[in-house]
């Protein structure tokens, strides 16, 4: 493990009795600046004389930046209320300057799905998974009055996909597990096939690994036998269009023994006024389990 850089604070503000904070800091895993938020509730050791609070790690979906969660989701009163801390990381790094980069809404800039491309000329740079894992968290725990023990992650449709994989593949960070319209089986969506193809390559074998859904069907037992919570609008057109495929990792958590509350909200899109009408669903999800750690 390397030296942590303490980061600076772009922007402060009060929220709910607590303080929401913009954040940069020079990213030795991605090789550029990168840009975070943290919201600390009443409760967290810079408001009053107390311990380190649990936090929940939200992420973000295509064309999205650490912004969009702490603006748009409403998670911030609850959050004071349970005295947790809200995470929230980019989507991608900005400024690596790569040919291509900008060229299309679903690769590339706001585009990382939380992976390490294998491929050139992602490689260097779009490295999101070491990122969030080798440097973001143990940034936050070190320099904020964050409990390192008492991580939960969740995040919406890229997000979400990033949410259930770096659970599953990081169990032992990762104590509480939900998502919102995730994108539940990249292999088999063209999303998914389009970013795995660009930054992991041909062989799909290799794509395994990041889809959640093959990564619980290779469940020998309940990676998280608190249960996972999974909200999906039925008026969401990317749910329409097979993008999403919930029902492909509702029947791996069958076949795992994973217990899954998988929901089902008619009339909703995929936008932020859905994931806003049950965020508190999620946060009481994740405290529950992060309070018993
Ligand atoms: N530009 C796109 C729409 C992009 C979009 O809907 N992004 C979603 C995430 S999609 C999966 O990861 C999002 O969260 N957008 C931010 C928002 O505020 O809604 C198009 O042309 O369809």
């Amino acid at each position: 493990m390397y030296q942590l850089i303490a980061p600076q604070i772009i922007s402060e503000h009060a929220c709910f009795g607590g303080t929401q904070r913009f954040f940069r800091h020079d990213s030795k895993q991605i090789g550029l600046s990168m840009r975070f938020s943290v919201f600390l509730p009443p409760t967290s050791s810079i408001h009053k004389a107390g311990g380190k609070v649990p936090a929940l790690l939200l992420l973000a979906g295509l064309t999205c930046s650490e912004e969009t969660m702490m603006v748009k989701a409403g998670a911030q009163k609850l959050a004071a209320e349970l005295g947790m801390a809200l995470i929230t990381s980019d989507t991608s790094p900005r400024d690596a300057g790569l040919p291509g980069e900008d060229d299309s809404w679903d690769f590339g800039l706001g585009a990382g799905f939380y992976l390490d491309a294998t491929q050139q000329p992602w490689a260097n740079h779009y490295r999101m998974e070491s990122y969030i894992i080798n440097e973001l968290l143990p940034t936050v725990s070190n320099f904020l009055p964050i409990d390192a023990q008492r991580i939960g992650i969740s995040g919406h449709s890229m997000g979400g996909h990033g949410a259930l994989t770096l659970a599953l593949r990081h169990p032992d960070i990762f104590k509480s597990v939900s998502a919102f319209a995730a994108i539940c089986a990249p292999s088999q969506c063209d999303w998914g096939r389009k970013a795995f193809t660009g930054y992991l390559g041909d062989d799909i074998n290799a794509w395994a690994a990041h889809d959640a859904t093959a990564l619980m069907k290779a469940s020998k037992a309940a990676p998280f036998p608190g249960g996972i919570l999974l909200d999906q609008g039925l008026a969401d057109k990317f749910f329409t269009q097979q993008q999403l495929l919930p029902e492909l990792f509702e029947a791996a958590c069958a076949s795992a023994g994973q217990v899954l509350t998988l929901r089902r909200h008619a009339g909703y899109d995929h936008g932020y006024y859905f994931i806003a009408s049950f965020m508190a669903d999620h946060l009481r999800h994740h405290a529950a389990q992060l309070q018993a750690v």
